[in-house]
């Protein structure tokens, strides 16, 4: 990938308040770099004073301080100097640490705003986009992406402080000398093109294959929690722990290959650091054609600067490398932030006469066709019936009447109304429910009634006596406090379904959608419920999809689907 096009993505990655916290603590890590350059330089003058008191008349800087102070003793002035130089390099280790702590409280501060930026993309995804997509990729993201990228954030803003550090170095350096700057330059960036081509690609390869096991870690982990007893049965957990341990092996040696390789930089600057100081001692001998001592300062100077230099290489390559590392992660939540947001609205929908579907077409693939071209009237009140064969399109047709799938041509009407964007909202709100697969969250039996944990539990009861549930919770549990555990596992099949009932009737809404709502109950339980969602007051809307027939004995209408058509069944 690119690099501009990296920056770019994490450029709009970032929110107005990420940027401004960034952009801060990028001008700190200025104030700090300049300290810490400050630290290293001020300690050479307080030696060379400390050695040699006449330096005081000989330096205008010295004699500057000594005479505005009024001091008449180099002792004096050399343990002053020497305590504002201690309380300076207090006051350096207070400053960088609340560089850190920022810098930690920025890149904590980040994962928070990025997983709910992520999160809410989630929510605001179509049904279709979301239907598409992994569940377990999308925890990857989440979790473990989120991170990453903050880290690579992190790994920005040390590079950029380090490159102004090595800024202001090089500046210091070039008015020293500036030949044997350049010539340091010149070594340094042939090293670097070495490492690169040592390192950094290795990385970028190992960052690759790291985001992939990581992939393949949360699949397999999704897999078997989600088909546990399935596993349990086939007895396929060996084969699974394989599969774990290959992906976790894999994963583990990316890290090991990137934990190895990013300290082969620091150990080949350090030995090339001694070879330049090397190298310099001898161009001086070479140049003058005898010993440095009256050069002894400016190698000092280099030797100060290559010890604060090198590090700084070092971090801004390793920055580098962390980057190249976790590219992926940008690159990822960058893709999920391109999903689409439905962005329905919420204008007001009056549903008084009746549902049209004029030729509605769908498909999920291209050339594999589902609906085509489905027309029928549902009126106010009407009960209608749905059949056909498995894969017959009822589902997908009921989708499509909730708002939750749009169709690829027609359209449907609300007395009138055609049901668009705009509108989408306000008539799911209208619309209750109950789906073939129900989902349910690990909690009470009210807080999944409700859909809320602020529920009104005149409500919740009434729904589930009216769901057949409510006698069975009171009797046997605690009430609707009982909790039902994750996915509603201590529930048999028939009443998870009477849950899915009460929890589509809580809203009181005026179109009531069946889909095989009841096929997991016994017939006479089935029966005991359908009489009293064919009886429910206000006269409801009712469309059910259902395989027994006999599940539609009390509809006005029965429609058949087939072949992508359908036709009207008198009952
Ligand atoms: N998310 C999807 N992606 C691709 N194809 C799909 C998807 N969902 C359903 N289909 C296909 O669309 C067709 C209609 O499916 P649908 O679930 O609507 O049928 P159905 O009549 O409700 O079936 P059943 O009675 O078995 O529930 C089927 O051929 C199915 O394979």
């Amino acid at each position: 990938m690119k690099k501009n096009n990296l920056i770019k993505k994490i450029y709009s990655l970032m929110g107005e308040s990420d940027k401004r916290f960034f952009a801060i603590l990028f001008l700190f890590s200025i104030v700090v770099s300049i300290v810490e350059i400050l630290g290293v330089a001020a300690i050479m003058p307080f030696i060379s004073v400390a050695t040699d008191f006449d330096l005081i008349h000989e330096k205008w800087y010295f004699y500057f301080f000594y005479k505005t102070f009024g001091f008449s003793n180099p002792v004096n002035f050399v343990i002053v100097f020497g305590l504002v130089l201690s309380g300076f390099y207090i006051f350096r280790s207070v400053i960088n640490y609340l560089y850190f702590h920022l810098l930690a409280r920025f890149s904590k501060g980040r994962y928070y705003s990025i997983a709910i930026k992520l999160f809410q993309k989630y929510l605001d995804r179509s049904y279709r986009d979301y239907i598409a997509s992994s569940k377990a990729e999308l925890t990857k993201v989440l979790v473990s992406e989120g991170q990453n990228m903050t880290q690579v954030l992190s790994s920005l803003l040390f590079m950029m402080s380090e490159i102004i550090i090595i800024i202001i170095i090089y500046g210091v350096l070039l008015w020293l000398d500036w030949k044997i700057t350049l010539l340091i330059t010149l070594f340094l960036l042939i090293n670097f093109i070495i490492l690169f081509k040592l390192v950094s690609l290795k990385i970028k390869e190992a960052g690759k294959a790291r985001e992939k096991y990581e992939r393949d870690f949360f699949k397999i982990i999704h897999g078997v929690l989600g088909n546990f007893k399935i596993i349990k049965l086939s007895n396929s957990g060996e084969k699974y722990l394989n599969r774990f341990q290959q992906a976790i092996d894999r994963l583990s040696k990316s890290h090991i290959l990137y934990d190895s390789l990013r300290e082969l930089p620091r150990l080949y600057l350090e030995s090339m650091g001694f070879i330049i100081l090397i190298f310099i001692i001898l161009y001086y001998i070479y140049i003058t054609k005898s010993d440095i001592t009256k050069y002894l300062p400016i190698v000092s100077v280099f030797v100060l600067a290559l010890y604060r230099l090198l590090p700084s290489f070092h971090r801004i390559f390793g920055s580098y490398n962390h980057i190249l590392y976790n590219y992926r992660a940008i690159e990822q939540i960058y893709d999920e932030m391109l999903y689409k947001s439905e962005n329905y609205g919420d204008k007001p929908i009056i549903f008084k006469k009746g549902i049209q579907l004029k030729d509605i077409y769908f498909w999920y693939r291209p050339g594999k066709i589902v609906l085509n071209g489905i027309s029928f009237n549902i009126r106010k009140g009407e009960k209608v019936g749905i059949i056909g064969e498995s894969g017959s399109g009822k589902s997908t047709l009921v989708d499509i009447l909730i708002g939750l799938y749009r169709p690829m041509k027609g359209s449907i009407y609300i007395d009138d109304i055609k049901l668009d964007e705009n509108n989408i909202r306000s008539w799911r709100r209208k619309v209750g429910y109950i789906p073939q697969k129900i989902e349910l969250m690990d909690g009470t039996v009210a807080e999944n009634v409700a859909l809320d944990d602020a529920y009104d539990e005149k409500k919740v009861k009434e729904v589930l006596k009216q769901a057949s549930l409510l006698d069975f919770f009171e009797k046997e549990h605690e009430g609707i406090e009982t909790p039902i555990g994750e996915d509603g596992i201590k529930l048999s099949g028939g009443q998870r379904q009477r849950i899915a009932i009460a929890r589509a009737l809580y809203h009181d809404p005026e179109v009531l959608v069946l889909d095989e709502a009841t096929s997991a109950l016994d017939m006479e339980t089935e029966q005991e419920i359908m009489r009293e969602i064919y009886s429910l007051k206000g006269g409801k809307t009712l469309v059910i999809v259902a395989h027994r027939l006999s599940t539609l004995e009390a509809c006005d209408t029965i429609y058949h689907l087939k072949n992508g058509k359908i036709y009207r069944d008198e009952p």
